[in-house]
């Protein structure tokens, strides 16, 4: 097992990216990276992975000069005598083995909860000291029963997870070591991206470390002796609404449908207010926390339903190349949208696969004025771009491909390099 040491990055890791919150500065030719190496409770999760001390990991962190090599070639001696690294998304574990109070349909009395629910975090929570505890714990936003706690869990078998009222409260959770890692959602495969969690990456200094891909079973639940006929209104997330749409209508519900925070939310307001006509697109884990029954199994429109969550952390990991990896960056051009062609060319040019492409308004400059020779001034709308790419930062195509796009863009940010999620489904 290798042991990290400043020299070992020096020898082997120099172009090694720090990624958020610094950008690319000066050019491509002298610009300065400074690394990370992994972080302790990272390393906990990589249990056959690179071997570390807390004294390496506290004087190994090195700012040092990236080169831009012309060869491409990798040069791959510091990587053949790595140990093989078992995936933070840990691919041995499945869904069912989660690790929590188990609360069944016993604990529910007359609609009426007979235990406490866990009190999500809120953000008034946010100001006591952190806690201390050797398991890694993992924010998430939502109660107990929801995907995100079970993508947590996926990614970190014996993790303590916490759950958050707001995806902005997970995040602060992390940045005030009240949490280890945040779990976010970032696509589904019905419901597409999930707009305002891209954004919250932008506004935030997090890492990405991981991905998890989890497949969303849907079921509608209700209260125990509630039939559908009952049933006016269907609550739940907005993506679990728009991934079961045709499913409720064929059902032939006559419901209203409106929009919660959380799926196993809504499952939990439904029976804390014993609420008779109103059903919940939720878990089957939320119907049995919550002394649910399930009306209908597996609503989602389209039986493989998955949802993309990344893990974020303080510290970036350190990529590597003996497994497949995904990078994701975001980028901006202040000279408009032209460049997008050129930067994309970056990439194919080196054969790196893109899996994702998403714009967002650039919040900072949303409107351009344009001026165009012949046809006078127009307003265009400005962008932020979020790519993935199938390639790890530990490889030099890859840091070839974002110093040459760095060259066509005015902001660039890494936000990770990690495993990818390889579990098939
Ligand atoms: O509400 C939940 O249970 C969540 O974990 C959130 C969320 C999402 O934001 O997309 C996660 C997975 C499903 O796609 C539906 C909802």
């Amino acid at each position: 097992m290798q042991t990290l040491s400043p020299a070992y990055y020096t020898n082997n890791l120099n172009s090694l990216m720090r990624t958020s919150p610094y950008k690319f500065t000066g050019p491509r030719s002298s610009a300065r990276l400074s690394v990370h190496c992994i972080s302790p409770s990272d390393a906990a999760q990589f249990p056959d992975g690179i071997g570390y001390s807390r004294a390496d990991w506290q004087s190994s962190c090195a700012i040092l000069s990236s080169k831009v090599v012309s060869s491409e070639q990798p040069n791959d001696k510091s990587y053949s005598s790595a140990d093989h690294v078992t995936s933070v998304n840990g691919h041995k574990t499945s869904v069912e083995n989660i690790n929590l109070i188990q609360i069944n349909a016993a604990n529910s009395h007359n609609g009426q909860l007979a235990f406490p629910p866990q009190k999500p975090l809120s953000i008034t929570d946010l100001s006591p000291a952190p806690m201390h505890s050797s398991e890694l714990r993992v924010a998430y936003q939502g109660v107990p029963g929801a995907y995100s706690e079970a993508t947590a869990v996926k990614a970190y078998p014996n993790c303590e997870t916490i759950p958050c009222d707001q995806f902005e409260v997970a995040f602060q959770a992390v940045e005030l070591w009240i949490a280890d890692r945040a779990v976010l959602p970032v696509e589904n495969s019905l419901g597409g991206s999930i707009h305002r969690n891209y954004d919250l990456l932008l506004s935030h200094r997090l890492h990405i470390v991981g991905e998890v891909q989890l497949p969303v079973h849907h079921c509608l639940l209700a209260l125990p002796g509630v039939r559908k006929e009952y049933i006016t209104r269907v609550i739940s997330h907005p993506q679990a609404l728009a991934q079961c749409e045709h499913t409720l209508t064929k059902l032939g519900l006559q419901a209203s449908r409106e929009a919660v925070d959380n799926t196993a939310g809504a499952a939990e307001y439904i029976a804390t207010n014993n609420m008779r006509d109103t059903a919940a697109i939720a878990s089957a884990r939320a119907a049995e926390l919550y002394g649910m029954q399930i009306l209908a199994d597996g609503i989602q429109d389209d039986s493989s339903n998955v949802t993309r969550f990344v893990m974020l952390a303080r510290e970036p990991i350190i990529p590597r190349k003996d497994r497949p990896f995904k990078t994701s960056i975001v980028f901006a051009n202040d000279k408009g949208t032209n460049v997008l062609f050129k930067v994309l060319s970056a990439f194919a040019f080196r054969n790196i696969s893109l899996t994702k492409i998403e714009s967002r308004p650039h919040r900072n400059s949303p409107i351009k004025l344009v001026d165009d020779a012949n046809f006078g001034t127009t307003k265009h709308f400005d962008y932020m771009f979020y790519v993935d790419f199938k390639a790890s930062m530990a490889e030099l195509r890859a840091q070839n491909a974002l110093a040459e796009v760095q060259e066509f863009t005015s902001f660039l940010r890494v936000f990770g390099s990690y495993p990818m999620d390889m579990t098939p489904w």
